[in-house]
C-alpha cells in the first residue's frame, strides 16, 4: 500500500538576489514516515521547510501538502519546530505548552487530556513548573518538540532540531520521532548528523540548493559506485595527507574523515587498488562506504 503523501514537491527553486538557495528540487515525504534532509550549513534545508510552512514563496516548482496545492500563505496540520530555540525562557514548561495550545485554536476543555497526554510522552511532568530558560538543551527541545505537536498535526517538520545537543539526549529525542511515525505522523527533519540520517526511512543529501542523491540510506549505500580506500600516517598530519593523495589522485575525491583520508576509486577498478602504494609510516585498506562517504563522494565527484 502507497503511504499517503504528506509533501509533494516538484522543481521547487528559491534565490535571494544572486544566491540561489534551491534548484529544481523534488522533495517528498509520506506519512508515517522520517524523511531527512542531510546537508551542511547552506544546503538549502530552512528555505525548503519554510516554503513548505507557507513562511516564504518558491520563485518556481510545484508544491502539495496532503494531496492538495495549498492557498498561498496558509497551512494547517503542520507542527513546527524553528532551528533557532523558540519556547519563551521566562514562562514555565506548562505556561509554554498552555501557550501553544491556545495560538492554535485549541479548546479549553481539551487542554488536559492533549497536555497530560503529552506529558506521558515526553516525561516532563516533573518540571511543569520550572521556567523553559533553565532547563537543560536536550529537555528544552522535547518541550520544542512537545509545543510543535499541542495541535495534533499531521505532518511535522523539524528544522536541526538536536544541534548543539548532547548524544544521549539526540538519542532520546529520535526514539520521542520513531514513536510519533508509528502513530502515523509525517516527519520532515533536517540534520547534519549522519548517525541521524541513518535513522530516516528516506533522506535527501543535499548541497548548494540541489538534490545529491535520494533514498533510504541503506539503499543508497549498498548502491554506491565505487570503492573506498582509507588511508592513515603516524609521521603525517590527516591535512597533509590528504593534500598529498590528492595531488597524486587529482581528479579522485579525496577527503578527511576524522583522523584518516579517504579517496574514491570507480568500481571498476580492479583488486589492484587495495594494494596502494603508501609512505613507509602509512597504511592503507579498502573499507565499506558508509553515509558520510556517499556524501562527501558525491559533492566532490
Ligand atoms: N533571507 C535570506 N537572505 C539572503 N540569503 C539567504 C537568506 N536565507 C538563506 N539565505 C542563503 O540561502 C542559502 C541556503 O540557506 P538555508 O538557510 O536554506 O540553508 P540550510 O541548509 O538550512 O543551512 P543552515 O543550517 O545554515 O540554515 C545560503 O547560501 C544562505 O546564506
Amino acid at each position: 500500500m502507497n503511504a499517503a503523501k504528506c509533501i509533494e514537491a516538484e522543481a521547487i527553486s528559491k534565490r535571494y538576489g544572486e544566491i540561489r538557495a534551491l534548484e529544481g528540487v523534488d522533495i517528498h515525504a509520506a506519512a508515517g514516515e522520517i524523511t531527512g534532509l542531510i546537508g551542511p550549513d547552506g544546503a538549502g534545508k530552512s528555505s525548503f521547510m519554510r516554503i513548505v510552512l507557507g513562511l516564504l514563496e518558491s520563485d518556481g516548482g510545484e508544491l502539495k501538502l496532503f494531496g492538495e496545492t495549498p492557498e498561498r500563505g496558509r497551512r494547517g496540520g503542520i507542527g513546527y519546530m524553528p532551528e533557532v530555540f523558540s519556547l519563551y525562557t521566562d514562562l514555565t514548561v506548562e505556561e509554554n505548552m498552555r501557550f501553544s495550545f491556545r495560538i492554535h485554536g485549541g479548546r479549553p476543555a481539551e487542554y488536559t487530556a492533549r497536555s497530560e497526554r503529552l506529558y506521558t510522552f515526553n516525561r516532563l511532568s516533573d518540571f511543569k513548573a520550572a521556567r523553559a530558560g533553565t532547563l537543560s538543551g536536550g529537555m528544552k527541545q522535547k518541550l520544542a518538540l512537545s509545543c510543535a505537536l499541542m495541535q495534533e498535526p499531521r505532518l511535522l517538520v523539524l528544522d536541526e532540531p538536536t544541534t548543539g545537543v548532547d548524544p544521549l539526549s539526540r538519542r532520546e529525542f529520535w526514539r520521542m520521532l520513531s514513536e510519533l511515525k508509528r502513530e502515523g505522523i509525517g516527519i520532515l527533519v533536517s540534520t547534519p548528523y549522519m548517525e541521524e540520517a541513518l535513522q530516516c526511512d528516506r533522506i535527501y543529501l543535499m548541497n548548494e540548493g540541489r538534490i545529491l542523491n535520494a533514498g533510504a540510506p541503506r539503499e543508497l549505500i549498498d548502491g554506491f559506485d565505487g570503492r573506498i580506500i582509507e588511508f592513515e600516517d603516524s609521521e603525517l598530519a590527516p591535512q597533509d595527507l590528504r593534500r598529498e593523495l590528492a595531488a597524486a589522485w587529482s581528479g579522485r575525491p579525496v577527503y578527511l574523515s576524522g583522523r584518516s583520508v579517504h579517496l574514491v576509486l570507480p568500481a571498476a577498478a580492479g583488486d589492484a587498488a587495495a594494494d596502494l602504494p603508501t609512505r613507509s609510516s602509512g597504511t592503507s585498506r579498502e573499507i565499506e562506504p558508509d553515509l558520510e562517504d556517499i556524501f562527501l563522494a558525491g559533492i566532490l565527484r
